[in-house]
């Protein structure tokens, strides 16, 4: 019988070139960078570009993605070109039309929608996306959140068991080294991502807890 492929693998949220090298040691795909002001793992654009060249310079295969909360196409586009990143995470309320102008002006790399999700109606919200190339599944945020993920929550992942897509998604929210594996077994996740999941503290990865996790999601 075929053996079923491991997860692919996101760490988010890094924010110094230590967090950059134990994402390449642990065997991650895509690395990810939080530009937004709110969030306690904010990078400016000049740290960003920075942490980017310092990842292409140590690996040639992990792809950088970039978390962007309701941005213009015009400024979604600007901002990676200038920090050199390989994809676009639009974290926020961004509609298919900013989507399609961003790939306009951008066309390489992969733009994601993350969508929230508590129902299974929620998942629906794909069929508005069309443009997308990948989506992210996250919890809701709690509410009057003044950021809309990062926050640790899970949601049901039965809801995904057996949910078809025609593109490539990502489960996150609340995922940890100890029950990644059982989120992947249950929702049949193919991606995974993570971010305080992996922190010693708040907005500090902890390089342990990264390999481990990466370890245990392909267990
Ligand atoms: O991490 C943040 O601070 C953040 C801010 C704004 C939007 C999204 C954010 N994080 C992303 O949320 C999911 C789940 O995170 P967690 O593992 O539950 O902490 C993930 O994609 C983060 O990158």
């Amino acid at each position: 019988m075929k053996k079923p492929a491991l997860p692919h693998i996101k760490i988010c949220g890094l924010r110094t070139e230590d967090d950059v090298s134990h994402v390449i040691e642990a065997g991650a795909r895509w690395m990810g960078f939080v530009h937004f002001e709110k969030s306690p793992r904010h990078v400016s654009l000049e740290e960003a570009e920075q942490l980017i060249a310092h990842a292409k310079s140590q690996s040639p295969h992990v792809e950088t993605v970039v978390l962007l909360v309701n941005p213009t196409a015009e400024d979604a586009v600007k901002i990676a070109d200038q920090i050199g990143v390989d994809h676009i995470q639009l974290h926020g309320q961004e509609t298919n039309d900013t989507i399609r102008a961003i790939r306009a002006k951008r066309p390489t790399g992969e733009i994601w929608k993350a969508l929230p999700i508590s129902t299974q109606d929620d998942l629906k919200q794909t069929s508005d996306f069309p443009a997308a190339d990948r989506f992210l599944f996250d919890a809701k945020p709690p509410k009057d959140a003044d950021r809309p993920g990062g926050w640790g929550h899970s949601f049901d992942w039965t809801l995904l068991a057996d949910f078809k897509s025609d593109r490539p998604w990502l489960l996150a929210g609340g995922l940890t080294p100890e029950n990644v594996a059982e989120a992947v077994r249950i929702s049949g996740a193919q991606a995974v991502d993570v971010s305080s999941g992996v922190e010693k503290e708040k907005g500090v990865k902890d390089a342990d807890l990264i390999s481990t996790f990466v370890s245990n999601a392909q267990s």
